[in-house]
């Protein structure tokens, strides 16, 4: 069912490890040459300037990133008023953050995951604050609107506010996308900026803002309802009871457990993973907390681990182990916690949670990971911007973005407390992009766009966005999305390319709102990833991997307008 045509080359892979996800380009490729002195600060750089630019180039050591902190002149014009939230999951942190921020007169919050800033956006709106939505595929302004919800790739480090939440702070040691949560920690200029997170990030914080001159001031929360480690197994899932959340880390075993619940007759799953389209996953937390519907219980992959509220009454760990694309290895006290934190939260159907495993085997880690505090963070990420890797170009004009982003990468001075991000992702695309006579903004923008190469569909289609972008200015969606008849996945495969789908729109909808003029179909493209969404949760009302007593006929609807072409139904075989 792959609807996009494929008309490249196979996508090398390359030996580094990691993904590489921002959204934002430091406004700058146009003013180098002036904002030289402005970089000087931020590079422990000579001072003494010739006049010419490449002259003036040699002299600096742009793989000096030591002083990240005076890379935002805008911030750093600032004394902010630093207030760390931390505590326990569900303990009132974000709560507190957005009373602060609500009544401000502007502000902004960065969340990790667009279902958070969604959420954000929502609750202001709904208390007559003003507040505009803006992810890397949605632009969402409210008229008026002095208040922005935004994911934290989104940050604006340029504009000024009076109050600005950064959530799950903890994430600015995250391997691929901390360092943009150290860009919103140094960048974002507020008067007041509030943090939320694990008290793990506390002391890294605290030593990252020293250069800044901030005051901080930290502020520790207890949990607000009780979460209890269950001294006993689940065992069978003749126990399930509604309110339950399965946890599971692969798509393929989150079917087979819903199946095997479904098949129990007493219980229907609504899913939660991370491939899922965002939509989806909103729509499946709905019905799970809405008391009326039949889905009542919910398997899930630790994509509800964060920040979301959750009617759960008990999380089942059917696992504790989980493959982090490397190997198999056992659950991280962070993770445990992050995930067992999601049950029994405060305002909801249940005023304690509960927590336990399938398998009494698991339970001495669960109970220990429980007891003890997450490591304390060592070493946030960081990225250079663009006006650095573009000006280290200008020292090395014959290599191509994958060769200067390695040499960058592998020779970048850090201080103790930054590491830099794990890019394999990036490099991937950078060697598919390096082949097309395109400039290295627009390769940069490819890098940082959100394709996953780790699934086929996906970076084919940014090779084939790529390729297009680069032979004719101007890339059509339809002579790429090849117009055919989506249907409601039946098996696994399916399912999953039809995600895979989803992906590569989103992509679309993504470049189209930084290359406008050349991908000028969003409007398809956010039209057909609704049909993908729609397609994937018929398929999750009323199927199921496994046989099912109550099997209904496919519905008509199905037939969404598009038709597959002779080639595409070829491809897809
Ligand atoms: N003072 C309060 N009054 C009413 N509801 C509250 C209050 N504090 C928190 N809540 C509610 O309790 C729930 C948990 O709060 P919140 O999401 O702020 O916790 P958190 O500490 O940020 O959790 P996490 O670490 O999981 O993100 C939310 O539904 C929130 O609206
Ligand atoms: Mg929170």
């Amino acid at each position: 069912m792959a609807a996009f045509l494929l008309r490249h080359r196979k996508v090398s892979t390359l030996g580094v490890s990691g993904i590489l996800k921002a959204d934002k380009l430091e406004p700058c490729r146009l003013h180098v040459a002036l904002r030289l002195g402005a970089l000087a600060g931020a590079c422990n750089l000579s001072r003494e300037y010739s006049t010419s630019y490449d002259n003036r180039a040699n002299k600096f050591d742009f793989l000096d990133l030591t002083c990240p902190h005076a890379w935002y002149p805008v911030a750093r014009r600032k004394n902010r008023k630093i207030f760390l939230h931390v505590g326990p999951t569900n303990s009132g942190k974000t709560y507190q953050a957005l009373k602060q921020l609500e009544s401000s007169p502007s502000g902004v919050y960065c969340g990790p995951l667009r279902l958070l800033a969604w959420e954000v956006a929502k609750r202001l709106n709904k208390a007559k604050v003003p507040c505009d939505l803006i992810t890397g595929q949605e632009r969402e302004e409210v008229d008026g609107a002095k208040h922005k919800a935004v994911t934290v790739e989104m940050a604006d480090v340029t504009s000024s506010y009076s109050c600005a939440v950064v959530d799950e702070i903890q994430m600015l040691g995250c391997t691929t996308r901390g360092f943009s949560f150290t860009r919103a920690l140094l960048g974002i200029s507020a008067d007041e900026l509030h943090l939320c997170g694990d008290p793990a990030a506390v002391p890294l914080i605290q030593e990252i803002l020293k250069p800044t001159g901030d005051d901080v001031h930290v502020q520790y929360y207890e949990r607000l309802s009780p979460l209890v480690p269950s001294q006993r197994s689940l065992g069978s899932f003749k126990n399930i009871q509604t309110g339950d959340c399965v946890v599971t880390f692969s798509r393929r075993e989150i079917y087979k457990l819903k199946g095997q619940i479904e098949r129990g007759g007493k219980h229907l799953c609504s899913v939660v993973y991370g491939s899922l389209p965002p939509e989806t996953r909103t729509r499946q937390a709905t019905m799970f907390n809405d008391a009326s519907s039949e889905f009542d219980v919910l398997v899930a992959s630790d994509a509800i681990g964060m920040g979301l509220n959750l009617n759960i009454s008990r999380i089942i760990f059917s696992t504790m182990k989980k493959f982090d694309g490397v190997e198999m290895r056992d659950l991280t006290i962070s993770e445990v916690k992050q995930i067992a934190g999601r049950a029994g939260r405060y305002g909801s159907d249940f005023p304690v949670g509960e927590v336990t495993c399938l398998h009494a085997d698991d339970l001495p880690l669960l109970h220990s990971s429980l007891k003890s505090p997450s490591p304390i963070l060592e070493c946030a990420g960081l990225f250079p911007t663009f006006d650095l890797i573009f000006m280290y170009s200008r020292l090395h004009p014959k290599k191509g973005l994958y060769r200067i982003m390695e040499h960058f990468l592998e020779n970048a001075k850090l201080s103790e407390n930054y590491f830099i991000a794990d890019c394999e992702e990036m490099l991937k695309v950078a060697a598919v992009v390096d082949v097309l006579p395109i400039s290295l903004h627009d390769k940069y923008l490819f890098i940082i766009s959100p394709v996953d190469m780790r699934n086929e569909i996906s970076s084919q289609g940014l090779t084939q966005f790529a390729q297009n972008y680069a032979q004719k200015g101007i890339v059509r969606l339809k002579e790429i999305f090849t117009p055919g008849t989506l249907q409601v996945p039946k098996t696994e495969s399916a399912l999953k390319e039809l995600e895979s789908i989803h992906k590569v729109l989103d992509l679309y909808v993504w470049l189209s709102f930084r290359l406008e003029d050349s991908f000028p179909d969003r409007e398809l493209a956010a039209s057909q990833k609704a049909i993908c969404g729609l397609l994937i949760e018929e398929f999750l009302e009323r199927f199921g991997w496994q046989k099912q007593p109550k099997r209904r006929k496919l519905p008509s609807r199905v037939n969404s307008g598009f038709l597959l072409s002779k080639e595409t139904r070829q491809c897809v075989k």
